[in-house]
């Protein structure tokens, strides 16, 4: 009998996950298992503010597909998706073509810019490895030449991040410091540096403990950031951004903007006629796409509501990775022949954002708060568990945070 070709696209937390699952569940007489990813690494997308911000190297993050998955039981393709054929069960590559029996969207997430003017063109965004090395490169190459002016150019100084989402305050915390780093690099007065989150709802890390949140504002301001909520980034220039506060509108001249406020799942998914609200696909509670029995989605392109309050949990590792689970015991079954799926139940163990690497804040086990070094240190538990998972003993040594 043909085996069940059953191919992954995209190596993120869900691919990853997932690939790493099956290798596991199915012997390699039971399906022909294909991994599809752009690159040869998996990158752990939750360090990359770390990256960017230059406080952490990116080769940290980055770990080699062949380290984890078992090419004798997974081919692994590195190639780009171009596009999902579903009425033909082909995927289209920028190098070839795969045929499916079935398919796991994988392939995370993109910006969303809301349509705000000049945001695409003239920010910055936190979205792989390779935009998190320009980043760095890029806010060190501007207080590089500070000094080597011949005007003084205080945009060259002034970093944007605009938003106070979880993104956007884990990275503002991570700039507090390497500001400090830049300062002493290349003689320049901590003074001179203005480092402004813009956020347009009234409160910083909303959906958070609002202690917790005091606590991180307090922290941060404490470390020179200047918050500026309330504030709708209107449009992004070459020159800067343009807010607007309670109808007044106010220029911000910096070379260095940084768009961490949001993001939607990957386009090609929609590109590709899966229907989607708010740029993800509503799956189906076995993680199916709603009219296609071959096609699970999961990670940041699926979009699953909490039953309870009504609303969409927000795209999370924690929760790319459970639904990896989810998919590859439904695949398991569906390749030995049931059609008893199980449904996915999101277990949210907590959340922990980080300050920098010398402070967080959370909330883990039914409510409970954590701040300073409680809170980095469980932050820690959280990766090293997800190595663990991924890799084992080994992969946690490598890579791990202690
Ligand atoms: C800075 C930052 C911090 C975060 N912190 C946390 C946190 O603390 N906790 C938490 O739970 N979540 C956090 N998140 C959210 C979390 O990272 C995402 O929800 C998670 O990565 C989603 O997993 P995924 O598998 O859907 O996608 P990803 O992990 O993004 O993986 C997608 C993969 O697909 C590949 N790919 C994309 N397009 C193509 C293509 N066309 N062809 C081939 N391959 C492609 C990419 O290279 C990548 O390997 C954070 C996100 C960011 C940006």
């Amino acid at each position: 009998m043909k085996k069940p070709r059953i191919v992954i696209l995209g190596a993120g937390y869900g691919g990853m996950m997932t690939t790493v699952n099956l290798q596991k569940m199915l012997g390699t007489n039971e399906a022909n298992i294909t991994l599809v990813n752009k690159h040869d690494y998996h990158y752990q997308t939750t360090w990359l503010h770390e990256n960017s911000a230059g406080t952490l190297h990116h080769d940290r993050t980055r770990i080699p597909i062949k380290d984890v998955v078992d090419f004798n039981k997974v081919d692994f393709v590195q190639d780009t998706v171009v596009s999902i054929k579903a009425d033909e069960k082909k995927v289209q590559l920028e190098n070839g073509e795969l045929e499916y029996d079935y398919l796991v969207v994988a392939l995370g997430f993109e910006p969303a810019t809301f349509g705000i003017k000049g945001l695409e063109e003239n920010a910055f965004m936190i979205t792989n490895i390779n935009s998190a090395r320009l980043i760095r490169d890029h806010i060190e190459y501007n207080f590089a030449r500070y000094n080597n002016e011949n005007e003084e150019r205080p945009e060259l100084l002034t970093i944007v991040v605009g938003g106070a989402g979880f993104t956007g305050i884990e990275f503002v915390g991570e700039l507090a410091n390497r500001v400090e780093e830049l300062c002493r690099e290349y003689d320049i007065d901590r003074d001179q540096v203005r480092l402004i989150n813009v956020e347009a709802g009234p409160t910083a890390l909303a959906g958070f403990d609002p202690e917790l949140v005091e606590y991180a504002m307090n922290r941060l301001e404490a470390k020179g950031v200047e918050f500026k909520l309330g504030t709708m980034i209107k449009e992004c220039t070459e020159e800067g951004i343009i807010v607007e506060k309670d109808g007044e509108q106010e220029e911000i001249k910096s070379k260095n903007v940084i768009w961490a406020a949001g993001v939607r799942g990957n386009s090609i998914v929609e590109k590709s006629g899966f229907e989607v609200n708010r740029g993800r696909v509503p799956v189906r509670d076995d993680l199916r796409a709603p009219n296609d029995d071959d096609v699970f989605i999961i990670g940041d392109c699926a979009l699953v509501f909490n039953k309870e309050t009504e609303r969409p949990y927000p795209p999370t590792a924690q929760i790319a990775i459970q639904m990896a689970e989810t998919t590859a015991a439904n695949l398991k079954a569906l390749v030995r022949g049931s059609h008893e799926l199980e449904s996915f139940e999101p277990d949210i163990k907590g959340t922990v954002a980080s300050l920098g690497e010398d402070d967080a804040i959370g909330v883990v086990f039914n409510g409970k708060k954590l701040y300073g070094w409680r809170a980095v240190f469980m932050k820690k538990i959280i990766d090293n568990r997800y190595l663990f998972k991924l890799g084992g003993l080994g992969l946690v040594l490598k890579k791990g945070k202690f």
